[in-house]
């Protein structure tokens, strides 16, 4: 790889994509450590959007946890949990910096992300309503059935614009590789977490929607490849979602923000970490 992401902290490579078009699969390799928490692991994670047809997830995951003092491996976990959770977390540390309104939240999607990202931002914001849209309705009614039984407030939308119209805050969580969010039904001051990576980390959205908006990331170093296309039409990243909680870069609240996330490692090593501890606890 080209480039190494290192701060004093941090030591996380932009990961390694594997295409395999004739599986219509992915598989990525993200490596990280952490000088303070003395911890280091590797997820290999792979992304097989017909999963589902088999019943299967589309995204499957394994974390790897060394001991980093001797490189030997610790613990091989589950990754699934770790990855649907932590992207979701990452969701409402950006929403919580470059939102200030949280009565309405819209999700396009309605599979694992959609799930945990309206679970997740609702235990933070709790909204008065969630809206769902979902190409497939059946899924939307079922995860809103499901949501529903938690006492959440959930109506499914037929279509995707009724759906974001007025919404304070916007989850794209599809495998969609055409746009399915418009910048003409977007209220002024809206925030939108781009989550899906269907062809590329941005197909979600129509691109005038990002040449309005003001856009995050989590990891620059990690967008000049996996945002590429973004660069190349010459739409700039504003700055790091990090950069924003240390105070070197403004939250732009008032303006229609886009959280583009891509997913770090560094988020599913602490994750991991804090699994392996509560399970030596246990053990105890
Ligand atoms: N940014 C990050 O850190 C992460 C991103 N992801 C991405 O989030 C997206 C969702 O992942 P999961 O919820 O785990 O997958 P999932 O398979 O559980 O859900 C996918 C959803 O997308 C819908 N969908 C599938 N094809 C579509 C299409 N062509 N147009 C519109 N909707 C379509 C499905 O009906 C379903 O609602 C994926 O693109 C995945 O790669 C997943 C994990 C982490
Ligand atoms: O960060 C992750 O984990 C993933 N990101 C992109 C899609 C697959 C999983």
């Amino acid at each position: 790889m080209a480039s190494v992401s290192m701060c004093n902290e941090v030591i996380q490579p932009p990961r390694m994509f594997m295409r395999i078009p004739s599986k219509n699969g992915v598989l990525l390799t993200m490596p990280a450590f952490s000088e303070s928490e003395n911890a280091m692991a590797c997820k290999l994670v792979t992304a097989y959007p017909r999963n589902v047809e088999k019943g299967l997830s589309s995204i499957i995951a394994t974390v790897l946890l060394f001991d980093p003092d001797t490189g030997k491996v610790s613990a091989i976990m589950d990754g699934n949990e770790i990855t649907t959770w932590r992207t979701a977390a990452a969701s409402v540390v950006a929403t919580k910096y470059l939102n200030n309104q949280t009565k309405t939240l819209a999700i396009l999607g309605a599979g694992t992300q959609a799930r945990s990202h309206a679970e997740a931002l609702d235990l933070f914001f709790n909204f008065t309503q969630i809206r769902i849209w979902n190409h497939r309705y059946e899924r939307a009614q079922k995860l809103a059935s499901n949501l529903e039984k938690e006492g959440k407030s959930v109506v499914t939308c037929r279509n995707a614009e009724e759906c974001v119209q007025d919404a304070d805050v916007i989850v794209t969580a599809t495998f969609s590789s055409s746009p399915i969010l418009k910048k003409d039904w977007i209220k002024p001051g809206a925030h939108i977490n781009a989550i899906g990576a269907g062809i590329s980390h941005h197909s979600e959205l129509e691109m005038e929607l990002y040449e309005i908006a003001v856009i995050y990331t989590d990891d620059m170093s990690s967008a000049k490849y996996e945002l590429k296309g973004l660069l190349d039409a010459g739409i700039s990243i504003f700055g790091e979602i990090g950069e924003v909680i240390n105070g070197s870069k403004s939250a732009e609240c008032n303006k229609i923000t886009i959280f583009q996330s891509l997913g770090m490692a560094v988020e599913d090593l602490v994750s991991a970490k804090l699994i392996y501890e509560e399970y030596k606890k246990m053990k105890k």
